[in-house]
C-alpha cells in the first residue's frame, strides 16, 4: 500500500491544469485592466481623429481643445460631416461669433483671418487634395459637395416637414431674390448651397460672414426644388423672428398703422397672397392664429414674394396673446360676408350714418346659422354666435380707421372665429362688407384682405393728411 506524505506531487495533467489556470487569471487581469483604460485610450482616440479631421477640412492646423465628453465630439464630427458645416468662423473682426446652433463649443479652432486660411490653402502645394475641396469667391471660402453628399436631401426634409423646421429650429430659402432680402432684414444664414457662382456674387457676401458656403453640381437643384424652373442657390436660416429682424423704412417706406389678422388662415396660396397684399399696402405688421398654415411652408415662402422681410409677420398666436401685440388703443375690425348680402339690381349710394345692414334696406339681415369654432380647434357645429351681437356692420368704403386699426380675416372653411367677433367687440370695432352681387356668399380671403387693406391705406393716409392741413 503507498502512503503519501507531506507535500502531495503533482501529476503531469495536474501540472497542466496549472498552467492553463494561471493563464485564465492573466486573461481575466488584462481584460479588467482593458476595462479600466479603455475610455482614456478611445478619448485619445477622438482628440486625434478630430484634430486630423479638422487638417483635413481647412487645410491648416488649428488649435483644438476638447473639454466636453467622448459623445460630444462624436457629435460634434457627425454634425459636421452630415452638415457640411465646416464651423471655420471666418470674420475673427467681429465681437460676437455667431456660430450655426447645432455646433457644440467643445471644439474651438483658431480663428485665422479669412484671407490668411485662403491662401494658406492657395500656396501650400503639398496639400493637393485639401485644395480641390475648397474655392473662393471674392474672398468667401467655399466647400465643394462631394459625391454622395447627403445634405442636400436632408435639406429638402427640412423644407417640406414643419415638424422639422420647428424641432430643428431652421427654415429653406430658395432663390437668390429671397435670400437677399433675409439677409438685409438680418436673417441669420447657416449654410448657403449655390451651384453657380454669379448666384452667390449676388447676395450681400459681407454678411456671409459666419455662413458655412456650399457649391454643389449644376443637376443638384432639381433635388431640392419643385419649381419647373429650379433656382440656382439655397439657404438654410436660423428661423427668423420678426423681433429680431429689422424691416427699413428707408428702403420700404413708412408704414400705415394697420395691422391685419389672419384668423385660422390655412391655404398657403392665400396666406401668400394676403401676406403680400400686406407687404404692398405698407401695413404695420400681420398677426397669425395658430390655426394659420406655417408660415415657413416653402409655398407660402415662395409665393408671398419676400414679404416675409418686409414687414414683421407673428405666427401661432391664441387670442390671448394677441392683444399685447397691438397699441391699447387699436379697434379691431373684422372682415364679414355673412352678415348681409345685396341685392341683385343694387347700385345704390349708402348714406355714412347709416350703420346697422337693416337701415340700408336693400340688404338682408342676418340670415345664416354660423359655425362656430373654439379656440382649441373644439368645434361646436351650427348654432348662432352670441358674440359678437353688438358689433355694426357697415360697407367697407366708409370710414373705418383709427388711431391703429387692427382688420381680421377669416379662415378659408369656417369664416371668422368667435374669438375674433369678441375681440372686435371689445375694441368698439365693426363688421366691415365688401357688397356682391345676390347668390355670391363670399370672396377668397386673400382677395378680401387685399380689397380691405388698400382701402384702409387709402383712408389712414387720407386722415393723415387731414390731421396735417
Ligand atoms: C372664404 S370666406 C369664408 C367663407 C366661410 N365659409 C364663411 O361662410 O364664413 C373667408 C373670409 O374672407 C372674408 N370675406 C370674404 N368675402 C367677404 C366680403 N364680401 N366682405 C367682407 N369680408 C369677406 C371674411 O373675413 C371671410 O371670413
Amino acid at each position: 500500500m503507498h502512503l503519501q506524505v507531506g507535500l502531495p506531487i503533482n501529476t503531469k495533467e495536474e501540472e497542466e491544469e496549472n498552467s492553463l489556470v494561471k493563464m485564465a487569471t492573466r486573461i481575466v487581469s488584462m481584460r479588467f485592466l482593458a476595462t479600466i483604460f479603455q475610455p482614456v485610450l478611445t478619448l485619445r482616440c477622438h482628440c486625434v481623429n478630430i484634430k486630423r479631421y479638422v487638417r483635413k477640412r481647412i487645410g491648416v492646423s488649428g488649435s483644438i481643445s476638447v473639454k466636453g465628453s467622448i459623445e460630444n465630439s462624436k457629435q460634434v464630427v457627425s454634425q459636421n460631416e452630415h452638415l457640411l458645416q465646416d464651423n471655420i468662423f471666418r470674420n475673427p473682426k467681429k465681437d460676437s461669433v455667431q456660430r450655426p446652433d447645432n455646433i457644440s463649443d467643445s471644439v474651438q479652432f483658431s480663428q485665422l483671418p479669412r484671407e490668411k486660411v485662403i491662401n494658406a490653402d492657395l500656396r501650400d502645394n503639398h496639400q493637393p487634395t485639401t485644395l480641390s475641396r475648397f474655392g473662393e469667391v471674392d474672398g468667401l471660402l467655399y466647400e465643394k459637395a462631394q459625391p454622395g453628399d447627403k445634405s442636400l436631401t436632408r435639406l429638402v426634409s427640412i423644407a417640406r416637414s414643419k415638424k422639422l423646421r420647428e424641432q430643428q429650429g431652421k427654415v429653406v430659402l430658395e432663390g437668390k431674390r429671397l435670400i437677399r432680402s433675409a439677409l438685409d432684414a438680418g436673417a441669420v444664414a447657416q449654410t448657403v448651397y449655390f451651384s453657380s457662382v454669379d448666384a452667390l456674387r449676388e447676395l450681400p457676401l459681407d454678411k456671409l460672414g459666419h455662413t458655412s458656403i456650399v457649391k454643389v453640381r449644376k443637376e443638384d437643384p432639381k433635388i431640392w426644388s419643385d419649381l419647373d424652373t429650379s433656382k440656382n442657390i439655397i439657404a438654410i436660416f436660423k428661423r427668423p423672428e420678426a423681433s429680431h429682424l429689422t424691416f427699413s423704412e428707408e428702403k420700404y417706406g413708412k408704414p400705415v398703422p394697420l395691422t391685419l389678422i389672419c384668423d385660422n388662415v390655412r391655404d398657403p396660396g392665400n396666406l401668400a397672397a394676403v401676406l403680400r397684399s400686406a407687404a404692398a399696402a405698407g401695413c404695420h405688421s400681420v398677426l397669425l392664429t395658430k390655426g394659420c398654415v406655417d408660415v415657413w411652408e416653402p409655398k407660402v415662402l415662395r409665393a408671398a414674394m419676400g414679404a416675409h422681410f418686409r414687414l414683421p409677420v407673428i405666427p401661432s398666436l391664441t387670442w390671448s396673446d394677441i392683444p399685447s401685440h397691438l397699441p391699447k388703443t387699436a379697434t379691431i375690425h373684422v372682415a364679414d360676408n355673412c352678415s348681409t348680402t345685396l341685392t341683385e339690381d343694387n347700385n345704390t349710394v349708402i348714406p355714412q350714418q347709416q350703420k346697422k345692414p337693416s337701415d340700408y334696406g336693400w340688404v338682408r339681415g342676418h340670415q345664416y346659422p354660423r359655425k362656430v369654432e373654439y379656440e382649441d380647434d373644439d368645434f361646436c357645429g351650427f348654432e348662432d354666435y352670441d358674440s359678437g351681437k353688438s358689433l355694426e356692420t357697415q360697407y367697407y368704403y366708409i370710414d373705418w380707421v383709427a388711431r391703429h386699426t387692427g382688420l381680421v380675416i377669416g379662415g378659408e372653411s369656417h369664416g371668422l372665429s368667435r374669438e375674433a367677433l369678441r375681440l372686435a367687440e371689445r375694441t368698439g370695432g365693426r363688421r366691415l362688407l365688401i357688397p356682391m352681387v345676390y347668390g355670391v356668399d363670399s370672396l377668397n380671403s386673400a382677395m378680401a384682405a387685399s380689397i380691405l387693406l388698400f382701402e384702409g391705406r387709402k383712408q389712414l393716409l387720407s386722415l393723415a393728411e387731414k390731421i396735417r392741413s
